[in-house]
């Protein structure tokens, strides 16, 4: 191998005994040096003078910088403590309200956050926020729910599922009241097209919060059939059918030998959060209909449901609905393929991918699918 020796490094390897020649080089050196530095003694003192001036004015800047800005928020762009999506800021856990024995809704506020933050979030369509595990320095997207009413508009609500052995779910569920959460973003997830006027939306345990976020997105203009999907009845007590689910003879069968629990009626205060919310958008939007499937009742979000719903928001005559039709799947990542096939990686982005899964042997005509 080629040794090479870099420039820089020559000075290093001067030998240590000058002939006379070198000396008065090095001394001519010197003396070039010397006279290029005006008042070489005093140059250390002059720049420590210089580097305290520069330290003190630094200070003072910085102090004024901070003080208004801490003061009267004036330098907000540059506030560590604004939400933004490029940088971890602190909200406060300011309620937990269980919704079942695997989920809950948080609330997460920062007293200091502008009015109307959000507002224009909640007119866009799909959107997340991050919540980091400070510990692991992992982050997670999270999809916050829709204000109840004007007083909680500038809070966060999220239903949040706490996987098993999951880090940043558990982080979350074990957080106590009044601790901080670290929050990043917002982030879009799915814009809605101007021109839509049908949605079919199939939603798997908390995919149901998107479909919330587009009902309250689209207020009453549009017609929205959402079919969600649970594993068991405690994530969405009380949640009666607009269209009940007649179970074919083999279900009924193998109800009857398993002795499977009956969805049960329940009063308003027996009713969880999330249906609750979704009775509240149903009032505002009479053309939303909301259809329960849970697993351990053994009705299952079939395909000829999804035929059903996509004809029932298809009826229209072609002059009043020109706009456009779309399912949205959103969920666990099983029931995203399951439906519409999975998601693709394409130069580390995630990309929609072709349409796969159940949907793709249905004939959707002019129906576009988007997985969540
Ligand atoms: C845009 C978007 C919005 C979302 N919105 C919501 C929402 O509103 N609510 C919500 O609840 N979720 C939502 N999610 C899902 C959420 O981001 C997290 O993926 C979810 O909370 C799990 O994260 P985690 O860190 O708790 O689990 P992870 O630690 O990532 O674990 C995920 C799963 O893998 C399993 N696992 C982990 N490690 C191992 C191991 N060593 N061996 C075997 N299994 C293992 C865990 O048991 C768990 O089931 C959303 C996701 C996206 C992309």
């Amino acid at each position: 191998m080629r040794c090479i020796t870099r420039p820089g490094f020559q000075s290093s390897i001067r030998p240590r005994t000058l002939t006379s020649n070198q000396y008065l080089i090095l001394r001519r050196d010197f003396a070039i040096k010397q006279h290029t530095t005006s008042n070489v003694h005093n140059a250390p003192i002059k720049a420590k003078r210089s580097s305290i001036r520069g330290f003190a004015t630094g200070l003072f800047f910085f102090g004024t910088g901070w003080f208004l800005n801490s003061h009267f928020n004036i330098l907000s762009f540059s506030s560590p403590e604004s939400l933004n999506d490029l940088t971890f800021t602190p909200f406060a856990l300011t309620n937990k309200e269980t919704v079942s024995s695997t989920s809950a809704i948080f609330t997460l506020s920062q007293s200091h956050i502008p009015f109307g933050t959000f507002d224009q979030w909640w007119k866009k369509g799909v959107w997340s926020i991050d919540i980091k595990q400070p510990q692991l320095q992992i982050a997670r997207a999270y999809t916050p729910l829709p204000p109840l009413d004007a007083s909680d508009s500038d809070v966060l609500r999220l239903l949040v599922r706490k996987e098993r052995r999951g880090e940043v779910s558990g982080y979350l569920h074990r957080r106590p009241q009044g601790a901080d959460v670290e929050i990043r973003g917002p982030a879009i997830e799915y814009e809605l097209p101007e021109n839509v006027d049908q949605i079919v939306f199939l939603a798997g345990g908390t995919g149901v919060a998107p479909a919330i976020q587009v009902a309250y997105a689209l207020g009453d203009k549009v017609r929205i059939s959402v079919l969600w999907a649970n594993r068991s009845r405690e994530d969405c007590v009380g949640g009666q059918s607009d269209d009940p689910y007649t179970p074919g003879w083999y279900a009924s069968l193998k109800d009857f030998f398993a002795n499977t629990p009956q969805p049960r009626d329940a009063s308003g205060s027996d009713k969880s959060l999330i249906v609750k919310q979704l009775d509240s958008l149903k009032q505002a939007n009479k053309a939303l209909t909301v259809d329960y499937f849970v697993d351990e009742e053994n009705t299952y979000i079939q395909p000829q449901i999804v035929r059903k719903a996509v004809a029932q928001t298809s009826n229209e005559p072609a002059s009043v609905s020109k706009g456009k039709k779309i399912i949205l799947v959103s969920g666990p990542e099983g029931f995203i393929n399951h439906w519409a096939g999975p998601k693709q990686w394409l130069n580390g982005r995630e990309v929609q991918g072709p349409l796969g899964g159940a949907l793709s042997h249905m004939d959707l005509k002019d129906w576009q699918v988007v997985k969540l």
